[in-house]
This record gives structure tokens, sequence and C-alpha cells, in this order.
């Protein structure tokens, strides 16, 4: 369970998050929706530690983190994954070895059990026989399925997602919406996906909560989010209807 408590956190005087109060239940899915500069990155640096607020609690499977140290918060992370943006897969190395970083990196295992981790990895991901391939040799979208294999070798609680259909075309996004619920119903997770894709919430999530200048406007699942006649939550769904008119022009 994750929960944030009364979190602020400010910038050059201005609010980036104000007084945020959220309960992210085990196993269920969020998507934390919202336009440009309306807080959602803020959001997940404070989840995994890489910023602190400056006011407020944060509980990470019921322990506070916002007092940790830096070794203390590895510690935590190590039931985290993470799937950044873009992939941040490490180009110089094979897609094997940029899943099996983590491993090696903080797990002394026997290299026949790291290589097993890999392939049983990729396998959940639907990539087959692409350890020796480096990421240049990679589509997009499988590179966003080696981003994902990295972040559950370590078989974490929690996977955060950010903007994970960023730079995929509209199918390719479709296809990694359905990995995450796909994860989420093999593993069980729990999982945050930042996104400013309405229809990519909708399709993954139990749950969307918005930021709109810093102030979570609303949380709720996503049928009732479509009932809210808040505009600024319309905003979004006019959006989503006017491009899928257009796709159906
Ligand atoms: N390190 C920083 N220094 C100063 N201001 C920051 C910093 N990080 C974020 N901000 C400000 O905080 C606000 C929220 O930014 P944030 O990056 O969380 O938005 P976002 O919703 O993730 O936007 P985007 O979708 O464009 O990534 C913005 O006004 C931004 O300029």
């Amino acid at each position: 369970m994750i929960r944030l408590a009364n979190v602020n956190k400010v910038y050059d005087g201005k609010y980036a998050l104000r007084d945020i109060n959220l309960t992210i239940k085990k196993g269920e899915t969020l998507a934390v929706i919202g336009g440009s500069g309306s807080g959602k990155s803020t959001l997940l640096q404070l989840l995994v530690g890489l910023i602190r607020p400056d006011s407020g609690e944060i509980y990470i499977g019921g322990q506070e983190i916002t007092h940790l140290s830096e070794k203390e918060m590895d510690k935590v992370r190590l039931n985290m994954g993470m799937v950044f943006q873009y992939s941040a897969l490490f180009d110089s190395m094979t897609v094997g070895e940029n899943v099996a970083f983590g491993l090696r990196e903080h797990r002394k295992l026997p290299e026949v059990k790291i290589q097993r981790i890999i392939k049983e990895k990729l396998d959940l991901v639907g990539l087959h026989g692409v350890e020796k391939k480096l990421p240049s040799e990679l589509s997009g979208g499988m590179k966003k399925r080696v981003g994902l294999a990295r972040a559950i070798a370590f078989e974490p609680d929690i996977i955060f997602y950010d903007e994970p259909s960023s730079g995929l075309d509209p199918i390719t996004t479709v296809k990694i919406d359905e990995l995450i619920v796909d994860m989420q119903k093999k593993l069980g997770v729990t999982s945050v996906v930042v996104t400013h894709d309405m229809a990519s919430a909708c399709r993954i999530a139990d749950r969307i909560a918005m930021v709109y200048e810093g102030d979570l406007i609303a949380v709720d699942t996503v049928e009732r989010f479509q009932q809210i006649e808040d505009e600024r939550v319309q905003a979004f769904f006019k959006i989503l209807h006017t491009e899928k008119t257009e796709r159906d022009e």
C-alpha cells in the first residue's frame, strides 16, 4: 500500500504539488493523469524517493520514507520497479545485460540463475531470442518491453511507469497498455502509471487520479471518473472523443 498524507512540494515559491492526500491500494493500478507541468513527474519522483516533500508524509508498504537516508531508501527501492519514459536502456549493453543490470549490481547470484531470470522476464513481456541484441536493433515498442522486463527482474511489489506510451504509435501503445494490465494480472503488483493519455489511462487503470496545477482534483474509478462534471476533467475526455472522431472519419 502507498499513502501520501498532506504532501507539499514547492519550487521557486510555486507549488508543484499542494496538500496531496492519496492512498493506492495493494494490487491496484492507478493512472495519474494531467497536462504539462501539472505535477505528475514530481509525484513520481517523490514516490521513488528521488526528491523529498517540503512537508507531509509518504508511506510505502507501511514505511514512512521522507526521512530515510539514501542507503535506507535504496532498500525500499529494491521493492520497486521503474519503467522510464523512452525506456532508458543502456545502448552499449545487450538486451540481456540490460535486464540483468540491477540483479548484477545488487544480488550475488550464480550466472546460470541470472540467465534463467533474463529469459523468464523477457518471456513474460512477450520477447523471445533477443537477449544478445543491442537496443538499437529493436523497435520502440520492443525497447519498452525490455524496460519492463528489467523493472520486474527483482520481482517488485510496486511498478512505476513514467509515460509508458510516449513516442509510440497508437497500435503499439495499445499493446503496451495490454502488457501493463497483463503484468498486474500475472504478478499482482501495485502499479502507478503517469500519463497524459486519457485513452491509455482508461484501458489500464482501476482508478484515475488527476492533477491540475499541483492540486489533486479528482480520484475515482475509470467508470465514475468519466461522469465527473468538473470542466478540467471533461477537457481530457473531449480531447479523447475528438481524437476518436478524427480517426473514425
Ligand atoms: N527541479 C525543478 N526545479 C524547478 N521547478 C520544477 C522542477 N521540477 C518541476 N518543477 C516545476 O513544477 C511544476 C510541475 O512539474 P512536473 O514536471 O511535475 O509536471 P508534469 O505534470 O510531469 O509535466 P510534463 O507532463 O510536462 O512532464 C512545473 O511548474 C515545473 O516547472
